[in-house]
């Protein structure tokens, strides 16, 4: 093969990073490929728009669609749903392999596109679209194929990290948390799709599609983001020896009758200090993966930016082109378990409650009695004063109860008269 043609679509933060790294690295990705890596070309937006590295003027086009005709390797770094996925199945159609970081396509068509790639005999690869430039995708997918993978937890949005770090580490609401974040160039102007859990859901749907052999798109993924997350409540896990962590949590959950199910959820959850993921700050990533034979494994690293992003995309962009040099495929996706999905409400973890009360005889007992006759044990109860002689706050942690038992609890405790606020109730994990 003379060389391995690479067009790349979206010039932006990922974009320019790996056209530096494709340009500046040539002489030794050609050694490592076995033939030359070659940028046949970046389709962009606005040639004239300022851009991190500057790439050869005659490289550039505005048309995308004539672009991803002539490459052997189709590097998609737009983002979006369209036309990004026209351009990739238009890719695959011209016999291209495809290398993208669009978590949100992926979580919302993801089995279309693999099938896609199956069909036309092509490549598709994205270890850039979850965690960054965290090697975990092809762990999961390659290292991992002999093993049964039980559970996958992870910090897998660095930009709600960062604020849920923030709050823990200085007592700041979770406002100002956000604004130090954007300030930082965390967050975007809009954080909607962090820190609602967005974009952490589409990175668990395509986490566990892999790592259970099922198809879950974004749509099967319960999401509840941080922005309930006040800091009294940041306080009080802490009191407890707990931080609070944005997870995204895929789970193989087997019933008595020997059947399973895919448990995949995105939300806040107190996690003990001791935990492995506890301990990761800023807008750092982690993934603890359980599997039979293999135990636990944790994945750490940058899940964000221009370079660590290049590098899982550059990683990509070798193997594709490896295989096109050796005139082979690589391990598709594979959804033969399809396993159903659980409901939300069936899904059973320890609940953290807190609750404003009147401060008067009986409450107390009024109180447990809701939950006893929810079912719902608790385990803990602490009391503390409002200020200004607006009467308690209890925070109640329960035992294991389901997400149906907890949430008729709470509607009843909104009924009774001397409670005047439920707060805030926050899932615990990581003891079981
Ligand atoms: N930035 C990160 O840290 C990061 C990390 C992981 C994954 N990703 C993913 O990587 C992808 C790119 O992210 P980014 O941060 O580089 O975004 P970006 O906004 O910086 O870059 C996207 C670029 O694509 C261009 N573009 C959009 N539509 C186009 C079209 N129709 N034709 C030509 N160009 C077009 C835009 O003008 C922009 O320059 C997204 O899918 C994102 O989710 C980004
Ligand atoms: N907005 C994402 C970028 C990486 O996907 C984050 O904060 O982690
Ligand atoms: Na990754």
């Amino acid at each position: 093969m003379d060389a391995v043609r690479v067009a790349l679509l979206g010039c932006g933060v990922v974009g320019s990073e790996v056209a530096r790294l494709l340009t500046e690295h040539a002489g030794e990705l050609a050694q490592r490929v076995g033939a030359p890596v070659q940028l046949a070309g970046v389709a962009v937006r606005n040639p004239d728009a300022p851009r991190n590295f500057a790439v050869d003027p005659g490289l550039i086009t505005t048309d995308a669609q004539e672009l991803v005709k002539r490459a052997d390797v189709v590097v998609e770094l737009m983002g979006g749903i369209e036309p990004a996925r026209t351009l990739i199945l238009d890719a695959m159609a011209s016999g291209a392999s495809v290398v993208t970081a669009n978590k949100a396509l992926l979580g919302q068509d993801g089995p279309r596109l693999y099938a896609a790639a199956a069909e036309q005999g092509v490549d598709l690869y994205y270890e850039a679209s979850v965690a960054g430039g965290i090697p975990l995708l092809r762990p999961l997918r390659e290292s991992l194929a002999g093993d049964r993978i039980n559970r996958v937890l992870g910090i897998v949005n660095g930009t709600t990290n960062y604020v849920l770090d923030q709050m823990h580490r200085t007592g700041a609401e979770f406002d100002a948390a956000v604004a130090s974040a954007q300030a930082l160039g965390y967050a975007e102007a809009d954080p909607t799709a962090d820190v609602e859990g967005f974009d952490a859901a589409s990175k668990a749907a395509i986490l566990a599609s892999l790592a259970f052999h099922t198809r879950v798109s974004v749509d099967d993924v319960y999401r509840e983001g941080i922005t309930g997350v006040t800091a009294s409540t940041v306080a009080s896990a802490k009191a407890m020896g707990a931080v609070i962590k944005l997870l995204a949590i895929c789970e193989r959950v087997t019933a008595a009758d020997g059947t399973e199910r895919v448990s995949v959820r995105v939300h806040p959850a107190l996690l003990p200090e001791s935990h492995p993921l506890a301990g990761v700050r800023d807008a750092f990533n982690a993934v603890f993966v359980e599997a039979d034979a293999a135990g636990e494994l944790m994945f750490y690293g940058q899940g964000a930016g221009g370079a660590p992003t290049a590098s899982a995309v550059l990683g990509d962009v070798i193997t594709a082109a490896r295989n096109r040099v050796a005139g082979s495929l690589g391990p598709g996706e594979s959804a033969y378990a399809q396993l159903p999905v659980r409901p939300m409400g069936e899904v059973v973890t320890r609940y953290h409650v807190s609750l404003d009360v009147e401060d008067r005889p009986g409450v107390l007992a009024q109180v447990s009695t809701v939950f006893a006759q929810n079912e719902v044990s608790i385990e803990t109860v602490r009391q503390q004063q409002l200020p200004d002689g607006e009467g308690a706050e209890l925070v109640i942690v329960t035992h294991a109860a389901t997400d149906a038992a907890l949430a008729a609890t709470v509607a009843a405790l909104g009924g009774l008269s001397a409670v005047s606020a439920v707060s805030g109730v926050t899932r615990v994990e990581g003891e079981h």
